[in-house]
């Protein structure tokens, strides 16, 4: 299976008090179509700082990642985003929905982005139905709860029917039983095809998961599954 996402020794240098802080060393991963791989890690060990080098957000100080076999380091701002819009389903940490479009725009947006055009007949809202908020399409952002937000933000990373879904602890601030329908929609595109990167502390994605890499302090290491 061909590799959708491939970072190779890849580090991030920022300053801290007037001092260089490596966020990230050294780091080599890899996600390969089909698999559904989970990255586990403490609060500040880097694990946002790596997933927004990986969709094209962040350049990293030194090291490679290649997106969609698309070398990262080459592109403009503006070819990051058209790969970003195409074949990444990202959700981000925190929702990143906005506020002056209805939960079903926010859905939609997406693919207006990619391609210009209306979206195939009914797939924000069937969407919308998968993450379980089928009834509130047409309310404002304001309207909702933090975890309905996030499944906003869910919906929206599928809507263009992403290569690679690259999530930011998505099932945060989700119950256990709604945590779950979100990882198991992700491992039925997983099983289809789609390559899944997902940071969460959630012990059913871990289960579901084909490969697990841990990050402490910014070193990453693929642990054995048991
Ligand atoms: N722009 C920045 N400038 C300086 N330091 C930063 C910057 N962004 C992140 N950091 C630091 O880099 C480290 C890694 O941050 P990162 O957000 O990647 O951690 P994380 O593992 O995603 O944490 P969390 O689980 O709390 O979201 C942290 O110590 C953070 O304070």
């Amino acid at each position: 299976m061909a590799n959708l996402i491939e970072v190779k020794n890849v580090g991030k240098r920022y300053e801290r008090g007037g001092r260089p802080f490596w966020a990230l060393r050294n780091a080599t991963l890899a996600v390969a179509e089909g698999e559904f791989v989970t990255l586990l890690g403490r609060s500040g060990s880097g694990k946002s700082t790596l997933l927004n080098i990986i969709v094209g957000l962040l350049s990293p100080t030194e090291g490679e990642a290649v997106l969609c076999s698309t070398p990262l380091s080459g592109l403009t701002d503006e070819a990051a985003s058209e790969l970003r819009n195409r074949s990444v389903g990202y959700v981000p940490q925190g929702a990143g929905v906005l506020s002056t479009l209805t939960v079903l725009d926010n859905v939609r947006l997406p693919w207006y982005l990619a391609h210009r055009g209306p979206e195939p007949e009914g797939r924000a809202q069937q969407l919308l139905e998968e993450v379980g908020l089928g009834d509130l399409a047409n309310q404002y952002p304001s309207a909702l709860s933090g975890g309905e937000l996030r499944r906003v933000a869910i919906a929206r990373a599928l809507m263009c029917e992403p290569k690679v879904i690259v999530a930011d602890e998505p099932t945060s601030s989700l119950d256990a039983q709604t945590a779950r329908e979100v990882v198991s929609i992700f491992r039925r595109l997983a099983d289809k095809g789609t390559g899944v990167l997902m940071v969460t502390h959630d012990t059913f994605s871990v289960d579901v998961s084909d490969r697990l890499y841990d990050m402490a302090e910014g070193v990453l290491t693929e642990r054995a599954k048991a």
